[in-house]
């Protein structure tokens, strides 16, 4: 009974395997290191490094491991690029997710939790957003996640893969003993991007935009920690495993933090002055996501230990820190 993480060498991936394998699951990681770490994969886990695009290597995995449950992140995930080559999204994301399933439907692998994304809502109707809240997405990276969440739905009805689909809003943090984190190359989200320039590693920081209808003029986002995400992965595989029905849930803090707020609390955490600027919009943005997240409390069970964004900017900082380039690996 191995669960398989896809992408587990990546940011969210490599602290889902450190929380999967702390709990004494048996984990199997196949990543194909295009912007992931092997240093980040938890010792414990085997490792395969490979595509999953790659039938060929899928099969020779599923043939030599007992694998009964797969958690799926190994996707492509900035939306700014999204919108400049959304062909590159359609094929790793939307395609590597049906030659996923192929390969699970043919070694009868019946559970799969995925990395769903808030980007599926776009420019939500109403405020905190709920699962059953329409989904229109404003960039080809939400299109892609979203195509795949309808491949999976059609997968269980006609073969019988149950799936979790877990809608994420921003996530941030780091292990907090500073050992995993986010390793990027370039940075392109917020909070890694303003500690660049607590760390003197960026002139500036730019705001995309201060012109939306928000209380300061700045895109507001609902930002988790990477643990407390690694935490519900966990549950949801186990929310499978006793046998309940495909589901999505959203998973944030049900916090709002606007661009310039998050600017202002990584001052207080870094104690650094961090020069900042104000740029024109970034296309795809919506103006603010904020998530219902009672559903996976009262389903899941899920009760989320940090919500408090300076706490993710300090567990982020505390890895940045000691590891100002990263990995070290490239
Ligand atoms: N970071 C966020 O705020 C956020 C929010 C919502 C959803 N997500 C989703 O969570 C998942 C993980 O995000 P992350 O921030 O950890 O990204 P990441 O880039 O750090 O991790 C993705 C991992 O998947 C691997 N990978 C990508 N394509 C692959 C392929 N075809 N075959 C094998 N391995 C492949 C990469 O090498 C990397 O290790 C993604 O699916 C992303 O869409 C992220
Ligand atoms: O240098 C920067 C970087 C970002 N931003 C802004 O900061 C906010 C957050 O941006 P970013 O950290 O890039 O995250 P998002 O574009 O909100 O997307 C993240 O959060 C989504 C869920 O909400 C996930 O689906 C994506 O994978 C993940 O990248 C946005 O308003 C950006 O315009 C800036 O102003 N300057």
């Amino acid at each position: 009974m191995s669960i398989l993480v896809l992408g587990g060498a990546g940011y969210i991936g490599s602290h889902t395997v450190d929380h999967l394998c702390s709990m004494g699951y048996d984990v199997i990681v196949a990543d194909n290191l295009e912007t992931g770490h092997k240093v980040a994969v938890n010792k414990d886990a085997k490792f395969y490094q490979g595509d999953i695009r790659d039938k060929e290597f899928l099969i020779k995995l599923f043939q030599n491991e007992d694998i009964t449950d797969v958690i799926h992140f190994a996707a492509f995930s900035i939306v700014p690029e999204s919108m400049k080559d959304p062909l590159k999204y359609f094929d790793n994301n939307t395609y590597g997710m049906i030659s996923l399933l192929e390969v699970m439907k043919d070694f009868d692998v019946k559970h799969i939790v995925f990395s769903s994304t808030a980007a599926t809502y776009g420019e939500p109707k109403q405020i905190p957003i709920k699962e059953t809240d329409p989904t229109i997405p404003t960039n080809p990276y939400g299109e892609s996640k979203l195509a795949m969440e309808k491949i999976m739905h059609w997968s269980d009805v006609a073969y019988g893969i149950k799936f979790v689909a877990l809608r994420y809003f921003n996530v941030a943090g780091a292990k907090p003993d500073g050992t995993i984190g986010e390793d990027h190359h370039p940075e392109t989200h917020l909070i890694p991007v303003v500690l660049e320039v607590a760390a003197g590693q960026r002139d500036k920081l730019t705001i995309f935009g201060d012109d939306y209808d928000t209380e300061d003029g700045t895109n507001v986002r609902d930002y988790v920690h990477v643990e407390d995400l690694a935490e519900a992965h966990r549950l949801a595989m186990e929310f499978l495993r006793k046998g309940n029905e495909s589901n999505v849930f959203n998973l944030g803090s049900s916090n709002g933090f606007s661009n310039k707020e998050i600017l202002s609390a990584a001052r207080e955490v870094t104690r650094k002055e961090i020069p900042a600027e104000i740029g024109p919009r970034r296309p795809g943005d919506p103006s603010t996501l904020i998530a219902a997240s009672d559903k996976a409390r009262k389903i899941l069970g899920w009760t989320p230990k940090y919500d408090d964004v300076h706490k993710m900017i300090e567990d982020a900082w505390n890895f940045k820190s000691t590891h100002l380039n990263g990995y070290g690996e490239e």
